[in-house]
């Protein structure tokens, strides 16, 4: 036995890296290594107990630095692979490693797997070690929109969403070093990796907390979670941007980090592994999973096919109850192409490397690239988990033999092999010095340079790529990339079944299951809706509330997807079902081949559907281009519907409709009290017009006033109305939005269920960019103003859901509320205490005049004069077709907002066409009654 000592002077002057790498390359040599510590700290990471690491591998999941496991083995840690697609996450584990993929490409599988997304989370929030590069911040954040898709739900540990491009791909190198605030990693690390996605953050209601670049607990509050990484991109005056999302014990990034660059990562992950309370980290997972299983169970019963997940994976779970780890096996599905193709991979384990790829006929083919990558991390995760001795039958059937010695490259960057490093090499120095050597000073495709100190990470490579620097390949192709190779049936899927199993895996299922036990109190939400017609179904809405905001789907809500075909419609399909990620309601019954034709009605949200190019073509609005062709369907909005001048001629199926509003209903005075009667009364559905029309989709709020006894139901006031929603197949599609990306996302509800979701993808990626445009625009201001949104005055009334998202993301901080939450109540003297510094009157359903006289009411009271908002004459009325209709028009007042309060940074539009300002000197008074006439036009919209 040689023994060889590595000393040093102190800690931190590197020791353990040149152990590993000693380590490392004595073992590539065939040595068998034992690495051993003395001195004061001798227990440490490497001769303790091993620690288990869970880490993510299946076809969702496979996008490792080997050396990155490797290096966590040799830091005392055990790997344990799991599923997130099948599995529920193994017990006894203090870590949990969750590498990039394709989550995006098996969103719906991800998001049907109720209990793995319940343990992870868990597993988060009792502060186990999770680490997630990319395809894992994906799986981390609250939900995935695949490309023309709508969003699945994910786990939601991070507050922002995140969504597919179509074509802007990031990659390149990346240079980190860890900040203070990152908790599993040492400050002041520096650290290479790279950046290779498509997909980007969302973050409709913190982008705020994000242009601020907010420190502190200050910018947790804001965006949850802090940066832990300062990363700049490896070209020239590419900026610093912070990264490495931290919350906790959870460390997201969308950075894959080459640990070999800096082996303290991996022995700093695994020592904080090891202070993990494992028994209350298990004890948490075990029981949020075995809920979500029995939630799932429960909602199963009596339902014959499953699709997507099997009952072993929900079986499987149980262990957790005995804490026993070797009852579990990992549950990870060989891909059908593989079988054919590759041989049993243990041999290349034995030859040691995967380092050099030999080019065979396949190697341009992408099936075997990926299929190498796969390969290469079953193997290395088998090994790690010593699991060689029982192969598994994909190994056994392996089909002709192959060269031992593969590489993935990705195919992208074929032309440009030493561009990434390679992930599946086994030489984990080698790579890292192979990376080094090649990727300093290259640029790149796709890279892009990221301008101005202040941008975050998000926005400085969300930047367009610049136009020589277009990706390589066709998005699509890298999107179904490795899921075509992995499982070629996931490849390309007949439209109509991805829409089946979109509407399937979102929950949306017939019949939907009553909660019970301890989901009981969920049922709710769905009392106060009344009961749709006899022997139809209704769908529990998602009511769990979290800071006073629906943000997440309970269990019963998104129990497991049913299947279609056993739902007892006869001729007609369910599409009943809860948006799984934010509360959105759909429900109705389709038949098939129906929805992308006939005609549509629209109450309260019939603005989208025009949006979306459903109108009336006799009526001179189809165009032959327009969307309207490609969906050839007649439409009709309700009355009150805000349609661009150009729509007038839709025709109005009723004079009124109850769209949601964030507006509270408030005690109103006896005149307005029969001014609401009156139109109440007026506010028939057009029996006829359904009657004789019976269209096919009808978009609509939880209940319509259109009764004579005040709200309903809308699928019984459309079955009083002649309109039998089951029996006309037609779609009743309810939306119920509670925030800025709800509002987003009931347009691509109405664009599904329209057959319009090209159109309605369009529209949406179009109204994003016009959000972060304002954000951009608004992110340079040195302060954020206070701002206060009153809807009423008697009582007084604080705008709630989306419009807390818009004020954020325009640079303002909401007063008074959250966002997500409902109306609130508040008094004068709060509104006093709080000392707005802009004041926005917005009343609900209301015009411009209503708003001004408002401030009649309002400048009536103690203390008016004296507040911030009025002193510097920053009180402004608001039409509230801007603030308050669930639309395209929020992105209007958004833009408004930002013009409001930063007029230097924002250019004006002529959305403000629907603002008033108060115009009073600073300073000068008027008598109350007054004030109203004060009011104007604000200067640069008046051109407009
Ligand atoms: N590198 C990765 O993990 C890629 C994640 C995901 N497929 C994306 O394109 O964004």
């Amino acid at each position: 036995m040689k023994v060889l000592v590595v000393a040093g002077t102190s800690s931190g002057v590197g020791k353990t890296s040149v152990a590993v790498g000693l380590m490392s390359a004595y073992r590539q040599q065939g040595l068998i290594v034992r690495a051993f510590k003395v001195g004061p700290g001798f227990l440490d990471t490497i001769s303790g107990p091993r620690i288990r690491i869970a880490v993510a591998l299946d076809a969702a999941f496979n996008f490792y630095y080997n050396v990155n496991l490797r290096l966590l083995e040799e830091a005392g840690a055990e790997v344990v692979p799991f599923s997130p697609l099948t599995g529920p996450l193994p017990p006894d584990v203090a870590g949990l490693y969750l590498g990039g993929g394709c989550p995006e490409q098996h969103a719906l599988q991800l998001a049907g797997n109720q209990a793995a997304m319940a343990g992870v989370k868990a597993f988060a929030e009792a502060g186990g070690v999770l680490y997630a590069e990319c395809g894992g911040l994906i799986y981390l954040s609250q939900s995935i929109q695949p490309l023309n898709d709508l969003p699945a739900s994910m786990v939601g540990v991070f507050p922002f969403r995140t969504h597919m491009t179509r074509d802007s791909m990031k990659t390149g190198y990346v240079e980190v070093v860890t900040q203070p605030a990152c908790t599993l990693f040492p400050p002041g690390c520096t650290v290479r990796g790279h950046v290779y996605h498509y997909s980007e953050i969302l973050q409709e209601h913190v982008v705020g907390g994000f242009s601020q670049g907010l420190t502190g607990t200050q910018g947790l509050g804001a965006k949850g979670w802090e940066a832990g990484y300062k990363a700049r991109m490896e070209v020239e005056g590419a900026a610093e941007v912070a990264e490495g999302f931290t919350w906790r014990n959870v460390l997201g990034s969308y950075v894959h980090l080459h640990f070999g660059s800096c082996p303290r990562l991996a022995s700093s992950l695994v020592k904080h592994c090891r202070q993990v309370d494992l028994s209350a980290v298990t004890a948490a997972v075990g029981k949020a999973q075995k809920q979500a299983m029995m939630a799932t169970l429960r909602a199963r019963s009596g339902q014959a096919k499953l699709p997507h997940v099997s009952s072993t994976s929900c079986l499987s779970g149980m262990p957790w109850e005995g804490r026993s780890s070797s009852s579990v096996t990992p549950s990870i599905t060989p891909p059908r192409r593989f079988r054919r193709r590759h041989h049993d991979p243990r041999a290349s384990l034995s030859a040691g490397d995967y380092t050099s790829g030999d080019s065979s006929p396949d190697d341009s083919d992408s099936g075997a690239e990926a299929g190498s990558l796969y390969v290469s991390h079953i193997a290395a995760l088998q090994r790690a988990a010593s699991v060689q001795s029982s192969p598994s039958p994909y190994w056994r059937s392996g089909g002709q033999q192959r060269s031992s010695r593969r590489t993935y490259r990705p195919r992208q960057h074929s032309r440009d092999p030493g561009l990434l490093p390679h992930h599946s090499s086994e030489a984990g120095m080698d790579d890292y010095a192979e990376a080094s050597s090649q990727g300093s000073g290259s640029t790149p495709p796709g890279m892009h340079h990221a301008h101005g100190q202040h941008e975050t990470l998000q926005h400085a490579w969300s930047q367009p790529p610049s136009p020589h620097a277009s990706p390589p390949v066709s998005p699509e192709s890298y999107a179904y990339h490795a899921a075509s190779l992995l499982d070629p049936s996931q490849t390309r899927p007949h439209r109509r079944r991805r829409k089946q199993e979109a509407t399937v895996a979102r929950g949306l299922q017939f019949p939907p299951p009553l909660p019970q036990g301890p989901d009981a109190d969920l049922t709710h939400d769905r009392q106060s809706l009344g009961s749709l017609p006899e022997g139809s179904g209704t769908t529990a809405h998602a009511g769990s509330s979290h800071n006073g905001r629906l943000n997440g789907l309970s269990h019963a809500d998104s129990a497991l997807p049913t299947d279609h075909q056993t739902a007892p419609l006869g001729h007609a399909t369910s599409i009943s079902g809860v948006h799984p990620a934010q509360g959105m309601h759909a429900e109705g019954w389709q038949r098939p081949g129906r929805e992308a034709g006939g005609v549509h009605a629209g109450f309260g949200s019939g603005i989208d559907l025009w949006h979306l190019g459903v109108r009336r073509e006799s009526d001179g609005y189809s165009g032959k281009s327009s969307p309207a062709n490609a969906i050839n369907s007649d439409g009709a909005v309700s009355a009150t519907c805000q349609l661009p001048p150009e729509a007038a001629a839709v025709p109005r199926i009723c004079p009124a409709a109850a769209a949601p509003s964030p507006i509270q209903d408030a005690a109103t005075s006896q005149e307005q009290q029969q001014q609401q009667q009156q139109q109440q009364q007026q506010q028939q559905v057009d029996h006829r017009w359904l009657g004789n029309e019976q269209p096919s989709l009808v978009v609509a709020p939880e209940s319509l006033h259109f009764t004579d006894h005040g709200p309903a139901p809308a699928a019984e006031v459309l079955q009083q109305a002649g309109l039998d929603i089951q029996q006309h197949a037609a779609t009743l599609l309810i939306l119920r939005p509670h925030s800025l990306s709800d509002a987003l996302d009931s347009i691509l509800w109405v664009g599904q269920a329209a057959g319009a979701m090209d159109e309605a993808g369009q529209l949406v990626g179009s109204l994003r960019g016009r959000l972060r445009a304002v954000a951009g625009a608004v992110a340079a201001s040195s302060h954020r103003p206070r701002v206060l949104v009153l809807t009423a005055t008697e009582p007084l009334c604080v705008a709630g859901w989306w419009v807390p998202d818009m004020l954020s993301l325009a640079g303002g901080q909401p007063c008074l509320q959250q966002p997500g939450c409902d109306p609130l109540e508040t008094s004068w003297d709060q509104v006093r205490q709080i000392a707005p510094e802009v004041l926005i009157l917005a009343p609900a359903g209301k015009g411009l005049d209503v708003a001004c006289n408002m401030a009649c009411s309002l400048a009536a009271l103690p203390g008016w004069w004296a507040l911030p908002a009025v002193r510097a004459t920053r009180v402004f009325a608001y039409a509230s077709s801007i603030l308050c209709n669930p639309g395209p028009r929020l992105v209007d007042g958004t833009e408004a907002l930002a013009q409001c309060l930063h007029p230097k940074l924002c250019k004006s539009s002529a959305t403000l066409a629907g603002v008033l300002k108060l115009s009073l000197q600073s300073g000068q008074r008027c008598r109350h009654r007054n004030i109203a006439e004060h009011f104007k036009p604000l200067p640069h919209s008046s051109s407009s």
